[in-house]
């Protein structure tokens, strides 16, 4: 997911996963070391983290040393993204269906018609779009990479799930399998939409979350929570409540988020699927996951049988992200 979010991001595919050569990719690892050192600040003390940051020692050295290293690399992709960006304005070229989202910054702080000019700002300095990129990449990466992996287990665990996979998209897709499917096809693979929804639904990548009130205030529940207090809410126990999802909460069952008729999706609201929060601070990405997670599952599946190790054990990692603790051990075979 690497590529494919700095693809989406940056306009740019680091080739992360090439298979002719191992690639040597500096900031690639040292985005791995930050997100270590991030987590350590959670456990910890808060003064003790930032004493480590003062006196530059132990987690906090080497996030200031990984640090360093994506933050060249993202200041050069934005460099050069201006750069042709200014030189396809000048000369009047069209981008032949390029998307990324530093390029749709870059225009619109240059048709710049928005009330208060907040994009203008960030399209402008370079600094700003550095952290947009990086808050982008954080978010994208390995949220999806999980959910992916969760997906593939859930798939392979099931057959009779991998079966009515497989014959959607047999059935919207046609014959020629080993390329990409576009947006408008995907949208059709509604049981596969299903499919991601139970996954992010059982093993949400985000698997809990804190609010801080601003105000004394009381929950529905009759709770008071006083001005400052924090609420932690695992998003994961609630993916697996009888009271939110039934009986069968424990079940992988797509069907759930489909109508009667297996049609069409049906809308869940974010206050019961709070995979990606809800409210004003709901998660921004939730359209793009279910193109990318879509796109990379029904390419892998209709291309590829997977099949878990056997003995091979698998649980959640206790982290900000929910990994698998030992990842996931597959055999991978070309489907006939
Ligand atoms: C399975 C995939 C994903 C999950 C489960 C997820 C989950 C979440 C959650 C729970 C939040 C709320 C965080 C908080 O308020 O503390 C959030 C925020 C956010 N997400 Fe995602 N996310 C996913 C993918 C993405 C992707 C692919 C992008 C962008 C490329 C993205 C961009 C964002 C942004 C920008 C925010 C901050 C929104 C704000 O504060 O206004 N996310 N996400």
């Amino acid at each position: 997911m690497f590529d494919s979010i700095c693809t989406t991001v940056l306009g740019f595919d680091p080739n992360y996963l090439t298979v002719d050569l191992l690639p040597d990719l500096p900031y690639a690892e040292a985005y791995d070391d930050m997100e270590e050192a991030v987590f350590y600040r959670h456990i910890m003390p808060e003064f003790w983290w930032k004493l480590q940051r003062w006196l530059r020692v132990g987690e906090e050295r080497k996030l200031h040393e990984a640090w360093e290293k994506f933050d060249g690399f993202l200041y050069e992709r934005v460099k050069l993204k201006r750069q042709s960006f200014n030189r396809k304005t000048e000369h009047k070229e069209t981008e032949h269906g390029e998307f990324d989202l530093l390029t749709a910054f870059m225009r619109a702080a240059e048709d710049g018609e928005e009330e208060g000019g907040e994009i203008r700002e960030l399209g402008k300095s370079d600094k700003l779009m550095r952290d947009t990129a990086f808050n982008l990449i954080a978010a994208g990466r390995d949220t999806v990479t999980v959910t992916l992996v969760w997906l593939l287990w859930l798939v392979a665990s099931n057959p009779e799930v991998e079966k009515k996979i497989l014959e959607e998209i047999k059935a919207n897709l046609g014959g020629n399998r080993w390329r990409f499917f576009g947006v408008e096809e995907l949208n059709k693979l509604v049981y596969l939409h299903g499919a991601v929804c139970e996954a992010l639904r059982l093993y949400p990548p985000v698997p809990f979350e804190h609010r801080t009130a601003a105000e004394t205030e009381t929950l529905p529940s009759g709770h008071t929570v006083r001005k400052n207090g924090r609420v932690l809410f695992s998003i994961y126990s609630m993916g697996r409540m009888e009271e939110i999802w039934g009986g069968d909460w424990m079940v992988f069952r797509p069907e759930r988020w489909l109508s009667p008729d297996g049609s069409k999706n049906v809308h869940i609201p974010s206050y019961k699927f709070m995979t990606f929060a809800a409210g004003p601070r709901a998660c921004l990405g939730k359209k793009i996951t279910f193109v990318h997670a879509k796109q990379v599952a029904s390419a892998v599946l209709c291309n590829y049988k997977v099949e878990v190790v056997e003995g091979h054990r698998v649980s959640p990692a206790v982290s900000i992200v929910l990994f698998m603790k030992d990842g996931l051990n597959v055999r991978v075979s070309r489907r006939k």
